[in-house]
């Protein structure tokens, strides 16, 4: 049966979207009522509230599962975002919804809070289901185009488009942790899951530890090469070759200046001063707001709750607890049994701490509208979030991004990925009943500076990443296709600022490109003025090396930069470094110095038949520059000389880098460069800059706490871009100045 959706226009989907969203909700839910009527409502959970605004940006589609089984539904516009249905039966809403995805991967991801159940009937029809969104998404996307898979419901669905669309750029985004190897080792089908993501260009996590845990995980059930981020996956339709798969964190965040609109509405604040008088005015309202799920560690904040009340440490009229549980998963076992359990202590703790004027706990099971929401997030003296495993946990920034008042706290478990950013929230471990309790108290009593101090910083946090730049982040690193801004981004000036308190800093810079603007003739690069001075100042300090990472020869890269004295230099790829020892010789082996010397001839040979290509010698290698030819000219020589090497040399590495070829008779990479550089500094913190293919692996020897900074447009794996070699000197400057600040900052309090 064929059901009309809501504003309902005709869409034509064939091939017709050059950015596609999939994931298995939708922005709306079509739900039975309790008479049986049927309505459209919006759906739950964290993942429609950060992928909404995403998707009313971009012109795309979203393709996903209308929350009813056994109906069909036409593709339709709601709200201005175009929306591809994708159908489940009766049988596979019990088997790869509730069973597979919420009752096998959901407990087992989440750390097996509750036992995972085992099926292989659950299993094929996730198989069959994830089948289905793939070749909705192929159906829909257009040549080239970018498709975005969601969470652990549909992680099969990146491999199933690769085979079918190997034109497509895909993404994965899991929402939920991924759990360490010990755990996830449990799943029969392990291989398969894992197998199924790396299908995709980049996998985005919550967490850094999340992204460890898969690529831990890729290691020890596929032997893959893994360096930082970057996943060498074997190449199915090319044999013997590689793709580079991304696996790494990027927080998901909400739409801030959104929430903050709605909280600053006098109507919103009516309610809220509403709210609480219907409570009965008392001095703290303690508020808990979770889809009815056992992760949430909703009992474990109700037992302390109750406790508190019992030893006189809070009494009921002074606090209450309002816990909004949304309804969530109700026809899966484990979850109809925590909605006993939690209310029969709800009952319980009423019983005996109530009072006809006062009551202990007001227990709402209920999904409520984002005003509302935002209305009990103003009420609301203490937020408490004590989830025992949770992806992110949205309601956390939620509550901050409404609190324009600068008041209010937030209590949050250590176990959710918020907390990895919200550092200045009272933190807990939900599982230590006493060290909760007394969290509790603390947020009760602590005196207004101290709230207002902390929640200023939360709000510092949660503003610098809204949800338009965890997807702009995200996308820019799948397609390096965003949009630069000019000069120093808001984000970037963020993390050198943080960045710039560490202890002994390493500033590593390439340079051609980087430092130096591109040139024709490589003897004429050089650095502006601007970069040179700030590069002075950075280096002049003993808390801070700087060094330059190039792929040119060391000789040639001490010409054209003349660093500062102190400066570290790695030259031809970290094949030659010069550390404050001194110069690294390469005493190149008799069968190297063969293969050097027949790499000359042949490259000499090639360059020769093209007017403009030329070849430069290093130490260890040549490269063939091609710079000054056509795009296409360039490629084709380019092509015909790695041919020719490959069929006559053996042990060469190739390294493509912007119109030039690079061939090495001794392997090593800027990442590999890198990584001797911080051992020899002792450096406590890295921020590598380059704008490079070959800076890409710099940027994977990046530790989640360093910065990596991609300059200009290009595919990258770095978090941060800048546009232009004038923006890299300006960055410089805005890193002296903040490396300044903290020094005085340290001189100041010490
Ligand atoms: O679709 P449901 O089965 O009703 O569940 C609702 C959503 O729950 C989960 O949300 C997660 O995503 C949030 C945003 O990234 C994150 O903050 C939270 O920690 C996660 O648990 C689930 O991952 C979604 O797929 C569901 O739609
Ligand atoms: O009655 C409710 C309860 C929750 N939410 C929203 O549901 C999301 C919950 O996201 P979170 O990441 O905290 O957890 P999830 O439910 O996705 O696990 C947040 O945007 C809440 O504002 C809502 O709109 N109404």
């Amino acid at each position: 049966m064929h059901a009309p959706g809501p504003e309902r226009d005709e869409l034509h989907v064939e091939h017709a979207y050059d950015m596609i969203v999939v994931s298995n909700r939708l922005p709306v839910d079509y739900q039975a009522g309790p008479n049986g009527e049927t309505q459209w409502r919006n759906s739950p959970g964290g993942l429609v509230t950060a992928l909404e605004p995403v998707m009313r940006a971009a012109d795309g589609a979203w393709v996903g599962w209308t929350g009813i089984a056994d109906r069909e539904f036409d593709p339709f516009e709601h709200d201005g975002i175009s929306i591809i249905p994708v159908p489940l039966t009766a049988s596979e809403l019990e088997e790869y919804y509730e069973g597979f995805s919420n009752d096998t991967l959901w407990p087992l991801y989440h750390d097996v809070i509750a036992p995972p159940s085992f099926h292989r009937e659950w299993w094929d029809a996730y198989v069959r289901v994830n089948r289905r969104f793939a070749e909705a998404a192929a159906r829909a996307a257009s040549d080239g185009a970018v498709v975005w898979v969601h969470d652990y419901q549909l992680q099969l669905v990146p491999r199933m488009l690769r085979e079918s669309r190997p034109d497509l750029v895909i993404g994965f985004f899991n929402h939920i942790p991924f759990p360490a190897y010990g755990i996830y080792s449990q799943l029969p089908w392990r291989r398969q899951v894992i197998d199924g993501l790396l299908g995709a260009d980049v996998i985005g996590f919550q967490r850094a530890a999340d992204a460890g845990n898969f690529s831990r995980a890729v290691r020890r059930l596929f032997g893959y090469t893994t360096r930082g981020t970057i996943i060498d996956v074997p190449d199915s339709r090319k044999a013997g070759e590689t793709r580079r798969v991304v696996a790494r964190h990027f927080p998901i965040s909400i739409d801030v200046a959104g929430f903050e609109e709605i909280a600053r509405r006098p109507e919103v604040q009516a309610r809220a001063r509403e709210i609480r008088s219907s409570l009965g005015d008392p001095e703290t309202i303690m508020l808990g707001v979770d889809r009815l799920d056992y992760t949430k560690g909703i009992r474990h904040r109700m037992k302390a709750f109750g406790e508190l009340l019992r030893d006189g440490r809070l009494s009921v009229e002074t606090a209450t607890l309002v816990q909004v549980a949304s309804p969530s998963r109700e026809r899966v076992e484990t979850y109809r049994q925590l909605r006993d359990e939690i209310e029969l202590m709800v009952g319980r703790l009423n019983g005996d701490h109530s009072t006809l004027g006062h009551q202990a706990i007001a227990y709402l099971h209920h999904g409520y509208p984002r005003e509302e929401m935002v209305a009990l997030y103003l009420a609301a003296d203490v937020m408490l979030v004590t989830a025992l495993r949770d992806g992110m946990n949205l309601v956390a920034k939620e509550y901050v991004a409404c609190r324009f008042d600068d008041d209010g706290v937030l209590l949050l478990s250590e176990f959710t990925g918020a907390s990895d950013e919200l550092r200045q929230a009272v933190l807990v471990n939900p599982h230590d009943i006493e060290g909760l309790k007394d969290a509790m108290v603390e947020a009760v009593r602590m005196p207004k500076r101290e709230r207002t101090r902390r929640m200023r910083a939360l709000r510092k946090r949660v503003r610098e990443n809204d949800v338009a730049n965890w997807s702009a982040t995200f996308l820019e690193t799948l397609t390096g296709a965003g949009i630069i801004q000019p000069g120093v981004s808001d984000p970037l000036r963020t993390a050198l600022g943080r960045i710039a308190e560490t202890e002994l800093l390493l500033v590593a810079l390439d340079f051609d490109g980087t430092l130096a603007p591109l040139v024709d003739r490589p003897e004429d690069a050089r650095a502006p003025e601007r970069a040179r001075s700030a590069i002075q100042r950075l280096a002049e300090t003993d808390d801070t090396r700087v060094a330059i990472v190039s792929g040119r020869a060391l000789a040639s890269l001490g010409e054209v930069a003349s660093p500062p004295e102190g400066t570290l230099l790695s030259g031809s790829h970290g094949v030659e470094l010069q550390l404050d020892a001194g110069e690294v010789t390469i005493d190149l082996r008799d069968s190297e110095f063969a293969r050097l010397q027949r790499l000359a001839e042949i490259l000499e040979d090639v360059a020769a038949g093209s007017d403009g290509a030329w070849v430069e010698r290093k130490p260890a290698g040549l490269a063939l520059h091609t710079r000054q030819l056509s795009s296409t000219a360039g490629t084709a020589l380019q092509q015909a000389a790695r041919q020719r090497v490959e069929w006559e040399v053996q042990g060469i590495t190739v390294r493509a880098g912007k119109s030039v070829l690079e061939f090495s008779v001794r392997s090593s990479d800027k990442g590999e460069s890198l990584t001797r550089l911080r051992q020899h500094v002792g450096a406590s913190a890295v921020i590598y800059v380059g704008d490079d293919v070959t800076d890409e692996d710099a940027f994977a020897a990046l530790y989640a706490e360093d910065v990596g900074v991609k300059v200009g447009q290009g595919k990258s794996i770095a978090t941060y871009r800048v546009r232009s070699p004038e923006d890299v000197a300006t960055l410089l400057e805005v890193l002296a100045d903040a490396r300044d600040s903290a020094r005085e900052a340290v001189a100041h309090w010490s």
